[in-house]
């Protein structure tokens, strides 16, 4: 088995903050006397320390996407930095890949780590992790769109060839009114973790490595997982109080995953093989109105009940929505509008969805109103299944008055790298 790869003195140096004062400080720094030196990983997980659950980074997938959906997530948008050439590029996926592989199994970053070994230089690692459970952290890295080509249509980086038709901008969808600042972004790496603080330190210290090469665009932090990716998981609720994920496509459902989850290779993209798209969006949810809102009236509009979160033509949690079952009154059992009859896959042509979202709750507006929602992640083999339901739920579905998307992403998610590679090689070197 192949040697894993070592943090190049550009990311130790982002570490040890020098590029901050200028690289003339560098001499000065424990970690980069000899030039190269360096790359060596300080371990957290001492004696004491409990190891928590642990995912592999190195794998055919990535992780952290039908990995059971973990209760934390810290997820960041990046826009690489003026002047950062390809091979720029190369190096901080290298740097990224190290980092991410050690933070996963519980190390510290760099040689030294949170104690570092020069009293006049930052510590290598933020130190915030230190002594907690590595709790199932997984760090799953993508490309937008922006990558292969500019807004002007500029080769950026020599990936123009290899960019996917399918990595473009979402639509537009009727009712979004999205904030660009907290939109798009070259890279992202969506970080998570059943601790928030091991979360947040994944990406504080991705971002200081990329110091120089790529800046932080835009980040979210999510709690309460909104889905289940796992039939070991119980179902949690969203932010309006109703289970959400149950009818998700579960890791456990092999044709599930294979027929809609992972990209085959394709002759533009055949360095997608093995991985897939990831769709992002930041959907504030009206509660004020929603709390006024009759449980009758919240039923109705998702089409399950608030308890068990049945379906409303009857059963229990797990049991098959029957859109044709009627009620007493004669009417559908399930309003046709409904969230769940609008999104069902017999409604969408057949399409479907691995979805990973998460609550958020970023204090108030000015208006006194929680600035709360739900920051929807789903996972699929083309992004056309996301845009197929998108279009139909923005039109039709009876949840959206309580609903507005103000932020979207999408990004490759290129498949797992091999020890001793990196996440983005085969789009890179092959
Ligand atoms: C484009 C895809 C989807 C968006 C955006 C979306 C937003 C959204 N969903 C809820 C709450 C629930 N969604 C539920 C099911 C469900 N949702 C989608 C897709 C999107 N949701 C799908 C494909 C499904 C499964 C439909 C089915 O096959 O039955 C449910 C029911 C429980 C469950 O199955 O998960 C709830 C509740 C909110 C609040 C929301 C936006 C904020
Ligand atoms: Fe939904």
């Amino acid at each position: 088995m192949k040697e894993p790869l070592k943090l190049s003195r550009r990311g130790l140096l982002g570490l040890a903050g020098v590029g901050l004062a200028g690289a003339g400080l560098g001499a000065g720094i424990a970690v980069g006397v000899d030039g190269v030196t360096g790359g060596g990983i300080a371990s957290r997980n001492a004696a004491n320390d409990p190891p928590g659950l642990r995912y592999d980074f190195y794998g055919t997938h990535q992780a952290g996407i039908t990995t059971p959906a973990q209760d934390r997530l810290h997820f960041a948008a990046f826009d690489v930095a003026p002047g950062t050439s390809r091979a720029d590029l190369i190096e901080l996926l290298q740097d990224w890949t190290v980092a991410a592989a050690a933070m996963t199994q519980g190390k510290e970053l760099g040689e030294f780590g949170a104690g570092s070994a020069n009293y006049d230089a930052p510590p290598e690692d933020t130190g915030e992790a230190v002594g907690l459970p590595v709790a199932g952290l997984t760090v799953t890295i993508g490309f937008g769109p922006t990558l292969f080509s500019s807004s002007t249509g500029e080769d950026r980086f020599g990936l123009l060839s290899r960019k996917p038709p399918e990595l473009v901008n979402l639509p537009h969808f009727a009712a979004d009114d999205l904030d660009p600042a907290s939109s798009g972004g070259d890279l992202c790496i969506q970080a998570c973790a059943n601790d928030p603080q091991v979360a947040v330190h994944a990406i504080r210290n991705l971002t200081r490595i990329a110091f120089g090469r790529a800046v932080l665009k835009w980040s979210q932090l999510g709690y309460g997982r909104t889905s289940s990716t796992s039939t070991s998981q119980k179902t949690e609720r969203n932010l309006f109080g109703f289970k959400d994920g149950t009818a998700n496509i579960k890791n456990e459902n092999a044709s599930d995953v294979a027929d809609f989850v992972w990209t085959a290779s394709s002759p533009s993209s055949p360095w997608m093989a093995g991985g897939t798209y990831l769709v992002a969006r930041r959907i504030r949810m009206t509660l004020e109105t929603w709390d006024r809102a009759s449980l009758r009236e919240q039923e109705r509009v998702t089409g399950r009940t608030k308890a068990e979160g049945a379906p409303l033509s009857g059963g229990t949690e797990f049991s098959e929505t029957d859109f044709s079952a009627t009620a007493a009154d004669g009417s559908r059992a399930i309003d046709p509008q409904s969230h769940v009859a609008q999104a069902h896959a017999s409604h969408n042509g057949g399409a479907k969805l691995l979805r990973r979202g998460y609550n958020f709750v970023d204090g108030n507006d000015a208006l006194g109103r929680l600035n709360a929602g739900l920051f929807f992640i789903s996972f699929q083999k083309s992004p056309e299944q996301f845009v197929t339901i998108q279009k139909n739920l923005a039109k039709n579905d009876a949840l959206n008055e309580y609903l507005k998307h103000v932020g979207s992403g999408i990004f490759a998610i290129p498949p797992g790298a091999p020890v001793g590679s990196f996440i983005g090689s085969s789009l890179f070197l092959t």
